[in-house]
């Protein structure tokens, strides 16, 4: 069995064919169900989208820790799948945020599994990308909201200056509360933190969400240029602020949509719904997408992030990275660090056309992967993965996912994890 989403509807590069082989399972089930602001936990069914989630929050004063910012990412997908933010170096992964899981089994019953009850069920749930049971619902924690970030750029002209300055704030006793960096060469880099407020400086306000602004990425490049800076942005148009531009992969399909006249006379209508370009894509562009676009997050331990961005210079230079930190919580399942006790982690995420000579996809995604598992560190599944079955068990702790598996009588339900997202199974 697998969920009834049609393949065009979610937000991974794949389209889903094992989908045709299985049965399908609808769950419309796309409703907030409570805010509770006392025990501050959103209830919400596993269709609320990223977009309308934030909106019914925000309106109401509420957010949730951790917003991973393309407005039609889902609940359901977030927790099966993951989500990382700027706000994950405090909060941790999405799954991290997630108090407990509703889920249906195969066997028909329904159960509802915390870090208490249920423990190892609740702990292989997130990465087993609904191969243990269907999700029903979630709580999960909310914040406080306020109406502005205050967002301070710092460029940066040398890689050891950028690694020194991103450690620091990723790590440091007191951090802001969002930071994420943008690296627009290997020695020239824009680190970002911002934190919340309600006390905006009325002349440094900059409405980024307006469909006339330039896109994001483009903004901050300008700092390399103009030097450090400050301002604040309405909190919804930060949260969201890499969906105009699908980070910088609209301008393989739109190059002129950062165009001034674009912009005013067209903007309104950017960006295009993923769902409507997955749908309409034929074949062709398919394949030239394989071919020449590498779109890959690779979450590697902070300490080795000056190593990665030389190996991903050499091996297929794209710019810009876009670098998040992450707190990588000790607990058991699929992904957790080598240590004992948590680590930051940082999602590496690169999406665009490679710029080295003789770029081969399989063969250098594969390159990518060997030295991901090298770092002790970890792919994220909704981009394709060509590692083997061995190489993905060697990435992923199979150890509770193979136990819950048997205990829940997933075999003949469920497919195995690795068939769901390994790209040679779509070949
Ligand atoms: C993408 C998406 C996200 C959604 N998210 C949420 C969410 O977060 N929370 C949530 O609560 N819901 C959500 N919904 C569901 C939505 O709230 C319901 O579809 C809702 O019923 C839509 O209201 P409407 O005003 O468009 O009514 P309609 O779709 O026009 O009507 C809803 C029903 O009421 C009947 N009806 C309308 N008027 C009358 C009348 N005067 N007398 C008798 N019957 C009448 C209609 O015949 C129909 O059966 C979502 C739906 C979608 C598609
Ligand atoms: N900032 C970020 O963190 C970003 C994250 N992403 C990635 O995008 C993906 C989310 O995209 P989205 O379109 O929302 O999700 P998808 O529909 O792609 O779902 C992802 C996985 O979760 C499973 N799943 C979804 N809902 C349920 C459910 N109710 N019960 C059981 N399994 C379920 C799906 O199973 P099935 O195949 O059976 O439907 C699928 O394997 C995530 O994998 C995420 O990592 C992408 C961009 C940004
Ligand atoms: C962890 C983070 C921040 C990930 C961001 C990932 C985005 C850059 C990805 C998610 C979905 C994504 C893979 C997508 C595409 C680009 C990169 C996206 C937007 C596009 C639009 C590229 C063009 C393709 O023809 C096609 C339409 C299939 C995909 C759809 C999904």
């Amino acid at each position: 069995m697998c969920t009834g989403r049609p393949g065009w509807l979610t937000m991974s590069l794949r389209l889903g064919q094992y989908k045709k082989k299985l049965h399908q399972i609808y769950l419309p089930l796309m409703d907030v169900l409570d805010i509770d602001t006392s025990r501050q936990i959103v209830r919400v069914e596993p269709l609320v989208t990223m977009g309308q989630l934030s909106a019914t929050l925000l309106s109401q004063g509420w957010t949730l820790p951790v917003v991973p910012e393309l407005d039609d990412l889902t609940v359901g997908g977030l927790i099966n799948g993951t989500g990382v933010e700027t706000s994950s170096h405090i909060y941790g992964l999405f799954q991290h945020i997630c108090v407990s899981y509703e889920l249906i089994l195969s066997d028909g019953s329904v159960v509802t599994c915390t870090k208490d009850n249920e423990p190892d069920l609740f702990y292989s749930v997130p990465w087993a990308h609904g191969t243990l049971g269907f999700l029903l619902s979630a709580e999960i924690r909310i914040i406080p909201a306020k109406k502005f970030v205050h967002l301070q750029y710092t460029p940066t002209y040398t890689l050891d200056d950028f690694i020194k300055k991103f450690t620091y704030e990723s790590t440091r006793k007191d951090p802001h509360q969002f930071v994420e960096a943008l690296a627009f060469g290997p020695d020239r880099s824009v680190l970002m933190v911002a934190d919340m407020t309600d006390q905006p400086d009325p002349k440094k306000i900059n409405k980024i969400g307006h469909y006339y602004k330039p896109w994001f990425y483009k903004h901050v490049e300008t700092f390399l240029r103009k030097g450090p800076s400050e301002e604040y942005i309405p909190l919804q148009d930060y949260f969201h602020r890499h969906t105009r531009s699908l980070f910088w992969q609209l301008q393989y399909i739109i190059p002129f949509g950062n165009n001034q006249l674009f912009r005013y006379f067209l903007g309104w209508l950017m960006p295009p719904k993923v769902s409507l370009l997955k749908l309409t894509q034929g074949e062709t562009i398919r394949k030239l997408y394989e071919e020449h676009q590498f779109i890959q997050d690779l979450m590697i331990p902070l300490n080795s992030l000056k190593e990665a961005i030389g190996v991903l210079h050499d091996t297929v230079k794209i710019y810009p990275i876009w670098l998040c930190p992450f707190l990588l919580h000790a607990d058991p399942g699929m992904v957790h660090p080598q240590q004992d006790s948590g680590q930051m982690y940082v999602d590496v995420g690169l999406y665009g056309e490679p710029q080295v000579m003789g770029y081969q996809a399989a063969r250098d995604t594969r390159k990518m992967e060997a030295y991901c598992r090298k770092t002790g560190g970890f792919q994220m599944l909704y981009a394709d993965s060509y590692m083997t079955k061995d190489e993905f068990c060697e990435m992923f702790d199979h150890q509770l996912y193979d136990k819950m598996r048997e205990q829940l009588n997933c075999k003949s339900a469920f497919p195995h994890v690795y068939d769901k997202v390994g790209r040679k199974t779509l070949l």
